[in-house]
């Protein structure tokens, strides 16, 4: 026999040897816990499973992935294997496997390759790290979210009367949706860079709009890229190349006035820029503790992600919802003319019990991340999904991937009664929820923009019905999907307001 063929002998023998001690392993690992067998999808093969695979693609073209996920479970059970594209996930809507995952089993899970597919745009930070690097990311980013940070409702007042100067007068349709996006945009660039892109206001073809439109770009690309997988290696597109520099160019100015914030600061000195603004400013408060730029640039970038599509779909999706409810906006206009026109403070806000209702009530429909995954760094389970009666514990080998939908979870009947898939905010009256009601994540990696997000989401609803008497829903379609990486409404929301 000749060499090479018994090195390529060796080397399968190896891998056998390898295949089966994992195999041995993992069986006693899967007995010791009382592991059982998840249901399956029923599905054509399960080596390949090229049918769970253009099932999803057929239904991302309808804007129907969410139902039809949500009927999957149904149909087959709230927690159930599939094999997609060679790779088997569990599917879950349970929430004690959805809290192992985030919380008890938390250091058995990660990201995955998040970075992979998003390091182009973000680089590495708070979002895209695992491990030592976001545990880093986090301490970093955490001191910024505290109560008087997120409650800088005065310079937020100035994008909302932008916003209201954008709204029509002669009652003609309008997508607020478009506009909310703008608004979050140009909310969150002022936190974050001390200077917000005003793409409510700046001309079109300026540094900022294509800022905005190569942000925009480049994020809907980032959403492509996941789907790929390993086979992004193989995926070039050279527009998404170019957004990624614009964007990346528009922030390093910022990086670099925050670096010169940093030496002054250390040498005594006021540089003008805070002198002239006399407020936080987030990327100055990170170059205080670190002077890698590509750091700085890559925390701003995974904050403006997280944060700003996110608090756009909840206002999206909530006044969809308002346009096609009178009684609900009756409602909330009660809660809001008890403050006679004026603008509401933080405290104010939080005591807004109906105004909370809605903003729950809104998150638990249409969560804005309805779902997402974790992957085994090891050896683990899940506590329950195994067996005929599914109550026993599911073993989940080293690389295997646990998916939860928010979204389905949040639609169980069992859980939220027979009006589950109802808007209907009054039920946060009784209702007490655990891991049930996840829109903000759990655990450690729980969002660190929660308050943010819903004090700057309560503010603009307060001060749009402050504005408005009445809105006019100009679209009779049903709610439909629009899932990147966040959920929206799918047809936009076109209405029409009628000031008071
Ligand atoms: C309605 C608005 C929002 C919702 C529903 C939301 C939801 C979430 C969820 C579900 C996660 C977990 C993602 C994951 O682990 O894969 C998350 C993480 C995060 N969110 Fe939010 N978010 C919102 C607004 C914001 C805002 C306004 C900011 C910042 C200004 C923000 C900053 C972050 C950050 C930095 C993370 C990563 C935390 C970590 O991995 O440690 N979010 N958010």
């Amino acid at each position: 026999m000749s060499m090479p063929i018994l090195v390529a002998l060796g080397a399968f023998a190896l891998l056998f040897l390898r295949f089966l001690f994992t195999f041995v392993q993992n069986h006693r690992f899967a007995k010791a816990h009382g592991c059982q067998e998840a249901r399956q999808q029923p599905q054509f093969e399960r080596i390949i499973g090229y049918d769970s695979f253009k099932r999803q693609v057929a239904m991302s073209k309808a804007k129907q992935i969410l139902p039809d996920g949500f009927q999957r479970f149904e149909d087959v059970g709230d927690t159930f294997s599939l094999v997609s594209m060679g790779r088997k996930f569990w599917f879950t809507r349970e929430p004690e496997n959805v809290k192992a995952v985030l919380a008890t089993n938390f250091k058995d899970f990660g990201i995955g390759r998040r970075f992979r597919a998003m390091g182009p745009l973000l680089g590495q930070g708070i979002f895209t790290s695992d491990g030592a690097l976001w545990e880093h990311s986090r301490a970093l980013v955490r001191p910024s979210f505290t109560k008087s940070q997120v409650a800088d409702l005065d310079t937020f007042e100035t994008h909302i009367q932008r916003f209201i100067e954008k709204i029509p007068h002669d009652y003609s349709t309008i997508d607020l949706q478009a506009l909310f996006f703008q608004l979050t945009l140009d909310s969150a660039t002022e936190f974050l860079f001390g200077e917000s892109v005003d793409v409510l206001r700046s001309p079109p073809g300026s540094e900022q709009q294509l800022f905005g439109l190569s942000f925009d770009y480049a994020q809907k690309e980032v959403t492509q890229r996941t789907r790929l997988g390993p086979f992004v290696w193989f995926y070039r597109n050279k527009e998404f190349d170019i957004a990624c520099k614009r964007v990346h160019n528009f922030v390093d100015k910022f990086v670099a006035r925050a670096l010169e914030y940093r030496r002054a600061h250390r040498a005594g000195e006021t540089t003008s820029n805070e002198k002239e603004k006399g407020k936080y400013i987030f990327a100055n408060e990170l170059a205080l503790a670190t002077d890698d730029p590509m750091q700085i640039r890559g925390e701003l970038l995974n904050i403006l992600l997280a944060g700003r599509d996110t608090t756009a779909g909840l206002l999206s999706n909530t006044f969809f919802v308002l346009a096609r409810r009178p009684d609900i906006w009756a409602k909330l206009q009660n809660e809001v003319d008890r403050l006679e026109g004026k603008r509401p403070g933080y405290e104010t806000l939080r005591s807004m019990k109906y105004l909370k209702f809605v903003l729950n009530e809104s998150l638990r429909l249409y969560p804005s991340v309805p779902g997402n995954s974790r992957f085994a760094n090891k050896a683990t389970t899940i506590p329950v999904g195994g067996g005929p009666d599914g109550k026993s514990p599911i073993f989940i080998p080293k690389g295997g991937t646990v998916a939860y939908s928010t979204y389905s979870m949040h639609r169980r009947k069992d859980l939220y009664g027979e009006d589950a898939e109802e808007y209907n905010p009054d039920r946060w009256e009784i209702l007490r929820v655990g891991w049930e009601y996840l829109p903000f994540n759990g655990g450690p990696r729980i969002c660190v923009g929660q308050q943010f997000a819903l004090t700057e989401a309560g503010y603009t609803i307060v001060r749009l019905l402050q504005k408005f008497e009445k809105i006019e829903s100009r679209d009779p379609t049903p709610w439909l999907e629009n899932l990147h990486l966040t959920l929206s409404s799918g047809n936009g929301v076109q209405v029409a307001l009628f000031a008071r």
